[in-house]
């Protein structure tokens, strides 16, 4: 009835605002007067809201609206107040013409339909294309189902063309009508509509459709809620996911606020005279109630307290007045005094009852901390006890060995053949092999296998890989565990993993356990902290020991462990039957690069000769490990792919040595033409030593390109192979060498700079290592001095002797310095023009040094002439030595890192050095 009513008057509504569009339009030319809009479209947005309909209206409000609607009308002409009634009608209606509604239908023919599509042409002008499609959905069910009779009646009636507002008005009724007795069909049709995307960005722009004033504002809000109705409708039914978390916390917090913000008994303190006073005095008080013996809560007559203090807290029913008591039996006596006083009869007397509130909250806030702190003591300590323990790992596990287990079949793919340049260490570690697969050829002759072996050498050398590959070849799973993995805070954990570890070893023998890094668990003990060391470490270690003691030699467990700093371990771990081989793993010699490139080099795609790359990158890279081989191959492939090339080549490589070697170019330090210029004057100086002198290493390239790790500049010379020893010839023509730079500065420059100090350190430890290591000198003699820091106080040497050491240093680096000045004086032109290409070009080979020098004049040795020689024996390859890059260009396209120092970067260092 009341939406009836509220139907009525925004027809009214509408009808009103029709009229002034339409009056007005002569004010307005430029506006298009629209049609009013039809009301079943309020209507419809509620068949689709997700929430509650509105409750009805007041009747006052719907009043309201109707007296309005029929002022409105009144307003409008004669022709319009005949169809004013219509408008207000259906208030009763409605509902029957739901139940007759299928009785009452009336099907369309065609001329009728385009009558009717006429009409809502008319209607849906001017509203927003959201409602229009409920109207329009409307239409088309009612052109499949027929329509009511009154609404064909009342359409056979009007002029589609010339429709007035009364006739407006009717037939949006009689559609509303309709449309609501099929809301849930209707549902489907406009929500599962195919052109429902469309639909939405027209709702976006629909408030900008509909017309001026309260129509607009509708619309916009109709717009808005139409999108909500459609969102839930194309949803179907809104989904409830129960997640307890999400409810327990939700309740939680809900709980606690609502207890912040509306505590459920709010209440004061009073003393016994106030009490009495105020409110026992009064008749005021309802009851009292003992609260575990201690208070004494007032209940006051809430109405009474109301009616004479109306503004007091009292008169809030959930407000009570305590009283502390000392004790209950006094209370009592005094409340009977009171009572007497006031001659309150017996029958009458305030009740007084006794509560226990709260125990338990009280009991939990008590003890509740005490409780969680013991629990988690109890929990941590059982924690600890069950890993130091039981061997089973415990509840969480703690005591169970981390190592991975790989499987023989599936995991270990490396192979003896994936190894490479470590011929001895393998033959070493064969005899494992042979042990683990045929153990009866060694036990039948009475010989007892090594149990372990410990691989010791620098970083990345291959350890792992050559226990990896025992494994691999000797087809047995494979335990690797880190050192570090024992080691934990909680005491016991350590020696019960290695438990674990050894007793799960022992269920898949034969097998092998590989720990790395032993040196975190198996360090000297005496070395271990001073004050008691660690115990826990000390018991992991003990654990291993007595792992391995226990093992018997028919259990095929070879315990391999690798570590970098075999100098540390604790000797009971070397000694026989536990770790009794000791394989030292160093970086590979020249031949051993040449393999480990061959092993890498077979992943990648290059189009190089095999040998001849293999040999010239493993001459470039002296001092390298098996790792930096392999990240240098790798970072070719990628240097390949940034360029776009189908195969890696040459120069994609030397840029990856150069890279691994002086870091990345710094592209982004720009050098003033001044500071560039003694640059390259200083690399000159060195470029031009090596060239000359006899013993200096030949120069494989200088630039003057900016690079990571503080090189403004850098020279690049080859030794002759890997060289283990240097005489003195080689040493002086070093240092005069490295001495280069900073003598060319003086002899070009009226100042010299500070970019030859790492040159100087580099001098100077030279000299040093003659005078008091090398017996390189009569002064001091044979005699070898550690530069350990801990003697720094106590020099091992003499007051004299000190004094000998320093004047000799000098001597030496004076030497040095003149030999090179003699050199740089001489040759004072080469080094001006090596300096001036070098300016314009950045980059020099070895083929530009010849051109601008002429041959060196000594010949290369060894492997150098192969690679390197200026005629190039390049063995089928088409490769040219490294071509100098134009000016301003570099090979690489690498980007710099950190603000360097100026000075010359010597990749290569010799032994010793
Ligand atoms: N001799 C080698 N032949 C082939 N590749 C090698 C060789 N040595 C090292 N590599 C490469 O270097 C990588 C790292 O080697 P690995 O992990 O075995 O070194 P590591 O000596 O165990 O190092 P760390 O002491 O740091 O643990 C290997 O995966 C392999 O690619």
């Amino acid at each position: 009835m009341s939406s009836v009513l509220r139907r009525s008057g925004q027809v009214a509504n509408l009808s009103r605002n029709y009229l002034r569009i339409t009056s007005r339009s002569h004010h307005r030319p430029r506006r298009i007067p629209i049609a009013p809009r039809c009301p079943c479209a309020p209507q419809s947005q509620r068949w689709y809201a997700s929430v509650q309909p509105e409750d009805p209206q007041p009747p006052k409000t719907n009043k309201e609206a109707k007296n309005k609607a029929a002022k409105d009308n009144s307003k409008q002409d004669g022709e319009n107040a005949d169809e004013r009634q219509p408008a207000a009608e259906p208030e009763t209606g409605e509902h029957d013409a739901a139940k007759n509604s299928k009785s009452n239908m009336a099907s369309l023919s065609p001329e009728e339909e385009e009558q009717l599509e006429k009409i809502v042409s008319k209607l849906n002008r001017g509203i927003p294309k959201g409602m229009r499609k409920v109207i329009d959905a409307t239409i088309a069910r009612m052109k499949r189902e027929g329509i009511p009779a009154e609404l064909k009646e009342a359409m056979g009636k009007v002029d589609a063309e010339n429709m007035t507002m009364g006739d407006v008005a009717k037939i949006s009724r009689l559609i509303t009508k309709f449309g609501k007795q099929r809301t849930a069909e209707l549902s489907k049709d406009i929500f599962y509509d195919n052109t429902r995307k469309d639909s939405q960005a027209e709702q976006k722009s629909g408030p900008h459709e509909v017309g001026p004033g309260s129509s607009g504002k509708q619309g916009m809000k109709e717009g808005s809620s139409d999108k909500k109705g459609k969102k839930e409708g194309s949803q179907g039914q809104p989904e409830f996911n129960f997640d307890l978390n999400t409810f327990l916390i939700s309740g939680i917090s809900a709980y606690m606020l609502y207890r912040l913000f509306m505590p459920t008994e709010m209440g004061r303190e009073i003393t016994w005279q106030e009490f009495r006073n105020t409110f026992l005095d009064k008749g005021l008080v309802e009851k009292i109630v003992i609260v575990n013996g201690t208070v004494a809560k007032v209940h006051l007559h809430q109405n009474l307290v109301a009616q004479v203090h109306p503004d007091s807290p009292a008169a809030n029913p959930n407000f009570t007045y305590r009283i502390t008591l000392g004790s209950v039996e006094a209370f009592e006596r005094k409340m009977d005094e009171a009572q007497n006083s006031l001659g309150i009869p017996q029958s009458e007397r305030i009740p007084i009852a006794y509560s226990s509130e709260g125990a338990w909250q009280n009991l939990a806030l008590s003890f509740g901390p005490t409780l969680l702190f013991v629990g988690a003591l109890l929990l941590i300590s059982r924690r600890a006890a069950s890993g130091a323990g039981g061997g089973q790992g415990g509840i969480f596990g703690m005591g169970r060995s981390r190592a991975k287990k790989f499987n023989h079949e599936t995991d270990i793919k490396v192979k003896f053949s994936d190894v490479a340049g470590m011929d001895e260490a393998k033959v070493e570690i064969m005899e494992f092999v042979s042990f683990l697969k045929e153990p009866s050829r060694f036990q039948k002759l009475g010989a007892k296998i090594p149990r372990g072996a410990i691989l010791s050498g620098p970083p990345g050398t291959g350890k792992t890989l050559l226990a990896k590959a025992t494994a691999g070849e000797s087809g047995v799973p494979f335990f690797s565990v880190s050192g570090s993995e024992f080691v934990e805070m909680f005491v016991g954990v350590g020696p019960s993993r290695v438990r674990d570890l050894f007793a799960n070893a022992r269920k898949t023998t034969p097998c092998i356990i590989f720990i790395d890094e032993i040196d975190a668990i198996g360090k000297s003990r005496s070395k271990q902290n001073f004050g008691g060391g660690n115990d826990e470490r000390e018991s992991t270690l003990n654990q291993i020991l007595t792992e391995m003691d226990g093992f018997n030699t028919s259990e095929q467990v070879v315990v391999l462990a690798g570590t970098n700093r075999p100098d540390v371990l604790d000797k009971a771990l070397m000694r026989p039957g536990r770790f009794d081989r000791h394989i030292a793993i160093d970086k590979p010699t020249l031949e051993g690069r040449k393999q480990i490139f061959g092993v890498h080099l077979r992943k990648i795609v290059t189009s190089e000769n095999l040998p001849y790359l293999e040999g010239r990158l493993a001459t470039l890279t002296p001092g390298f490990s098996g790792a930096d081989i392999a990240n240098c191959v790798n970072e070719a492939a990628l240097v390949a792919a940034r360029f776009g090339a189908d195969s890696v080549a040459m120069t994609h490589f030397e840029q990856a040595i150069e890279r691994v070697i002086v870091g990345m170019e710094k592209k982004s330090l720009v050098l003033s033409p001044e500071e560039k210029k003694t640059v390259a004057y200083h690399e000159a100086g060195h470029a031009i030593c090596g060239w000359y002198f006899e013993w200096a290493d030949p120069l494989l390239k200088v630039s003057i390109i900016p690079r990571g790790q503080g090189a403004l500049g850098y020279a690049q010379y080859l030794p002759n192979g890997d060289s283990y020893l240097m005489n003195v010839n080689q040493l002086m023509d070093r240092m005069a060498m490295t001495l280069g730079g900073r003598v060319s500065e003086e002899l070009h420059f009226d100042t010299v700079t500070s970019g030859a100090s790492d040159d100087f350190k580099k001098v100077t430890l030279m000299a040093n290592s003659m005078v008091t290591k090398w017996g390189m000198t009569q002064k001091v003699g044979h005699l070898y001095f550690e530069d350990d820091p801990s003697s720094q106080l106590h020099k091992p040497f003499s007051e004299e002797t000190a004094k000998n050491i320093d004047s000799e240093v000098r001597r030496i680096v004076d030497e040095a310095y003149k030999q090179c000045r003699d050199l740089l004086t001489e040759k004072k032109r080469e080094v001006g023009l090596v300096a001036e290409e070098l300016l314009s070009k950045e980059m020099l080979v070895r083929d530009d040094m010849i051109r601008l020098l002429g041959e060196r004049p000594f010949p290369d040795k060894g492997e150098w002439s192969k690679y390197f020689g200026s005629k190039g024996d390049r063995e089928g390859s088409d490769m040219n030595t490294p071509k100098p890059s134009g000016p301003g260009k570099k090979d690489g396209g690498e980007i710099g890192d950190a603000p360097p120092a100026p000075g010359t970067v010597e990749p290569t260092l010799f032994k010793g050095q």
